[in-house]
This record gives structure tokens, C-alpha cells and sequence, in this order.
């Protein structure tokens, strides 16, 4: 054998070995460890729902799509069964009670799955991925912002940035409007207002920034990456990624350098905003209670990332439901015009709107912006009568709690806020993980009352403007696109109240 053709075999060898290597790896994510789950239950007498795999037939999605189009009035709640199958995979392991065990457990036996990708590059090392010391210091700062007193102060920011979508709406009176891009810039300007008070404008940009890399981290998530082509050859995507994240660290800086003079002759509380509250932590003069400017820069990030999308997605699908049930609407209208006449919402009023919030729960309830939460297991861990090896991830279906005809009834596909006239815990009876679209134990959502206030004014100042119908160029489609979002917009026509 020559030079030549030892080279060859080396080098056939070594993509040989390559592909099979990455081959077992793809094996070992996703059939692999489900299948080994799979076992532990069967094992242990536990059986899951048919397994099928979702949007795995064009055709079928292509009916769905056509049959929506056709009648746009009737809702496929069905589309849900065709979505996440690990959902119902792992229903039946995670019943309400183990849920909750998982969620509240003290001991750390379930940590957050670790990051990867351009994911770990939006979210970084913040509050919503950390754990431990670190998680603590920065929950504690959090909770101080996005607490009652707080919020109060921000019910006038919140409505400013409502009345500059609401001017922006005039010019299509009685025309379609997709309010769910709509609410995209809207809860980007709240967020900014109110996380970076007077800096807002440069908030503004920042947070335009993040959406990006968020949009880029969603289209991405489901990828399959070649283990080491993906290090030497980066993806449009990801240069793209990178080059966000330097430019969102500038600007960031350059904000904090900008305060760090402003604040010179004025008192520190004049910041009272996210930003000024983590600017006094990185200054801290307890080490243990200090953050850096990394972490700084990590938590700005993760704040938008958690908030952003979130709350854009709850006001599409209220605006959905509100659009084809004519009769809430008319109920949450009433209540509005009862609790504030002609004018913008006031905090005391927010806590008074009880249809309104009954509606946000039911909308919460058949579509949770987040669909799943995940943990692992950090140590084995018995959990209800099953034994669970170190490092499974653990998937908490909250969209399939949400629709479990156990729980919730024979109707449990139909939209009916009356489920929620006497509270949650009476809808639920008082079982904690039947509805948990904010999480729940000391991981719980901290933007809770601050996207449900976001959601309360931005709909009452809407329904004391128009009346919302559904256009007939709406289709249904709930899609599974990281969160739960409309996939193809939400059109609706807008009928000015005079
Ligand atoms: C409809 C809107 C929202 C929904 C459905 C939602 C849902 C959730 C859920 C399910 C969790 C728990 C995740 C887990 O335990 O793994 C969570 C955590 C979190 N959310 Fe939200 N969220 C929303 C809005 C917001 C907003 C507006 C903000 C910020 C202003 C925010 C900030 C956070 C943060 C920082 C965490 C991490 C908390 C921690 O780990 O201590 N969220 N959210």
C-alpha cells in the first residue's frame, strides 16, 4: 500500500469513526434515554399514553390548516394531542402530587437542566438558570423590584406604553390588525420603561437586541448540531448570535457608565428601576451579596428572555378568545368601563377586575405560554414509588395538566372562565399542579403579577376603545415554537366604540 492510500484509509477512517460517533450520540438523546425511562416505568408498573409523534404527518397538519381556514370560528383544541408527544409520555409518571414533590423540593434533588447553545447565550448564568447562593442574592433583588409596592408605580408606565400602540390602532379602524405582532413592540416598550426607567430609550435598543437573539435561539432550538463542525464551521446563525451579544455588552456598559456619572450629587433611590437595583448589587460591599458585570449583563438578558415572549403570547391568545367569545368580552368590557369609565387603569381598579382575571386564568389554562418545564435529577432520588437515576431530565407537562379531563371535566377543551368564579384553588380543588402556568414552589415565575398586570391594562384600555372581532384571515394554529404561540398571527377586525 503507497503513501497515498494510507492517507485515504486514515482519513476514511476518521470520518467513518465521526459519523458513527455522532450517529450514537443523536441515539443516546433521543431514543436512548427515553427508552431507559421508559423501562424504569414499565418496570415499576407505570405505563405511559401511545406514544406519537407530533407534526410527524404534513398531511395531517395540512388538513388542520385547511379546515381552520374553512370554518376559523371553530376552535381544534385537538391540535394539542398532536403536539409534544414527551408530554404524553410522561403524564402519567408525573401526576399532580409528584409534580409538586419535584417543584418544592428543598434538598436540591432537582436542579435546572443545564443550558446549551445560543439558549446559554440568551439566558446566560442569571436568575432564571442559576441555583444555590447565586440564584438566592439575585431572586431577593428580583422579588424586591417586581413586588406590590412596585408594581403600583408602574401601572402609569405601563399604560403609556399601551396609549402608543392605541395611537398606532386608530389608523386601522375598522380594518384587520395582527394584534399579536402588535403586543410584540408593546411589551418590549413596557419592559424597557419599566426595567430601565429613565434610560429607557436605551433599554429600548438593548431589549430590541435580545429579541433577536431570542428569534435566533428559537429558530434554532430544535436543530441537530455535528459535534465538532459546529465549533470549527459557525452557522449564519450563530455569527450572528455572537456578534448580538458583543453589541448588547456595549450597550449595556455604556449604560451603566452613563448612571455611574448621572449618579454623582443625586441620591441612589432616584434608581429605583431593574437596572439601578442590579447597579447597587455589582457595588455591593458584602462579597457575598455582590454580583459582577457579567452576571449584571447575564440577568438584563434573562429578564427580557423570560418576560418578552411570554407575556406577548398571553395577550395574543386573549385577544383570540375575547375576539371569538363576543359574550366574555362584553362581560370584561362592562366590568371595565364599571371600574374605570373612560379612564386608564388605575392599580386599586386592577385588583377589582374579576371577570378579567377569570378570562387570563381560563386563557392561561388552554394556552400556557409555557408548555413544559424541565429539571433533573441531581442525585437518584425516589420520587413517589419510583426510583430515578442521576442526570435524567424530568419534563413537568403543564399544557397537559392544563387539558386533563381528570382534573378539569368532560368539557375541558371548551373556553369557560366560569371555571374560575370562585378563585384557583376552588377550580382546582385545591390541587396545586392541576394549573401552574407561572411554575410553582420558590422557583415560581417572579414577573407573575407583572405580566398579569401588563395583560389587565393593556386589554381593559383596548376594550374600552373597540370591539374586537375575528378576522376571517385568522388560522388556527397553536404552535410549539418554544412557547406556545399563534403561529400564524392573530388577525382581528377592530370596531371603534363610539
Ligand atoms: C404570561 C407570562 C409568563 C409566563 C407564562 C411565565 C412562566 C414562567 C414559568 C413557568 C417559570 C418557572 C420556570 C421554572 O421553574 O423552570 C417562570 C420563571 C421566571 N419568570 Fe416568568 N413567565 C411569564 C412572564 C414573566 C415576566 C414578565 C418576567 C419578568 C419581568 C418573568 C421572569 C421570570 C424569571 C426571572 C423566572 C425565573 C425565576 C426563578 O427561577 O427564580 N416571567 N416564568
Amino acid at each position: 500500500m503507497g503513501i497515498n492510500e494510507v492517507i485515504m484509509f486514515c482519513l476514511f477512517s476518521t470520518f467513518l469513526i465521526y459519523i458513527l460517533w455522532t450517529f450514537f450520540r443523536f441515539l443516546h438523546k433521543v431514543w436512548w434515554i427515553p427508552c431507559r425511562i421508559k423501562r424504569i416505568m414499565s418496570s415499576q408498573g407505570i405505563s405511559g399514553p401511545a406514544y406519537k409523534f407530533p407534526y410527524g404527518n404534513t398531511k395531517e397538519i395540512t388538513n388542520m390548516r385547511n379546515q381552520s381556514m374553512s370554518k376559523p370560528m371553530e376552535i381544534s383544541h385537538d391540535i394539542f394531542q398532536r403536539i409534544q408527544p414527551h408530554v404524553y409520555l410522561w403524564t402519567k409518571i408525573y401526576d399532580t402530587e409528584m409534580i409538586k414533590e419535584v417543584l418544592t423540593n428543598r434538598e436540591d434533588a432537582y436542579p435546572k437542566m443545564d443550558m446549551e447553545g445560543i439558549a446559554k447565550k440568551l439566558l446566560g448564568e442569571a436568575l432564571i438558570t442559576n441555583e444555590g447562593e447565586k440564584w438566592a442574592k439575585v431572586r431577593k433583588l428580583a422579588n424586591h423590584t417586581f413586588h406590590a409596592e412596585s408594581l403600583k408605580r408602574m401601572v402609569p408606565e405601563m399604560s403609556a406604553s399601551v396609549e402608543v400602540m392605541l395611537e398606532n390602532w386608530k389608523h386601522h379602524e375598522g380594518k384587520e390588525i395582527d394584534a399579536f405582532k402588535e403586543f410584540g413592540l408593546l411589551t418590549t416598550e413596557v419592559i424597557a420603561r419599566t426595567a430601565f426607567g429613565s434610560s429607557y430609550r436605551e433599554g429600548k435598543h438593548i431589549f430590541e437586541m435580545v429579541a433577536k437573539l431570542t428569534a435566533i435561539d428559537v429558530r434554532n432550538v430544535y436543530k441537530i448540531k455535528f459535534p465538532g463542525i459546529s465549533m470549527l464551521m459557525k452557522s449564519s446563525d450563530e455569527i450572528e448570535a455572537e456578534k448580538l451579544e458583543r453589541g448588547i455588552k456595549t450597550s449595556i456598559l455604556e449604560l451603566v457608565k452613563k448612571r455611574e456619572k448621572g449618579r454623582k450629587g443625586e441620591t441612589e433611590d432616584n434608581a429605583i428601576d431593574y437596572l439601578g437595583e442590579l447597579m447597587k448589587l455589582t457595588r455591593d460591599t458584602n462579597i457575598n451579596k455582590r454580583i459582577t458585570l457579567e452576571q449584571m449583563i447575564d440577568e438584563i438578558k434573562a429578564l427580557f428572555g423570560a418576560g418578552h415572549l411570554t407575556t406577548t403570547n398571553l395577550l395574543g391568545w386573549c385577544a383570540f378568545v375575547l375576539s371569538v367569545h363576543g359574550d366574555w368580552q362584553e362581560k370584561a368590557r362592562k366590568e371595565v368601563f364599571e371600574i374605570f369609565g373612560n379612564k386608564n387603569p388605575s392599580s386599586d381598579g386592577i385588583a377589582r377586575l374579576k371577570t378579567m382575571n377569570m378570562i387570563i386564568n381560563e386563557c392561561l389554562r388552554l394556552y400556557p405560554p409555557v408548555l413544559t418545564m424541565t429539571r433533573k435529577v441531581g442525585r437518584e432520588v425516589r420520587l413517589g414509588n419510583l426510583r430515578l437515576p442521576t442526570n435524567i431530565n424530568i419534563y413537568l407537562p403543564i399544557l397537559a395538566l392544563h387539558h386533563n379531563p381528570e382534573i378539569w371535566g368532560k368539557d375541558v377543551h371548551l373556553f369557560k372562565p366560569e371555571r374560575f368564579a370562585e378563585g384557583v384553588a376552588k377550580a382546582t380543588n385545591s390541587t396545586a399542579a392541576a394549573f401552574f402556568p407561572f411554575g410553582l414552589g420558590p422557583r415560581t415565575c417572579v414577573g407573575l403579577n407583572f405580566t398579569t398586570n401588563e395583560a389587565k391594562i393593556a386589554l381593559s384600555m383596548i376594550l374600552q376603545r373597540y370591539k374586537l372581532t375575528l378576522s376571517p384571515n385568522y388560522v388556527h394554529f397553536p404552535a410549539d415554537i418554544f412557547i406556545l404561540t399563534p403561529k400564524y398571527g392573530v388577525q382581528v377586525i377592530l370596531q371603534a366604540i363610539s
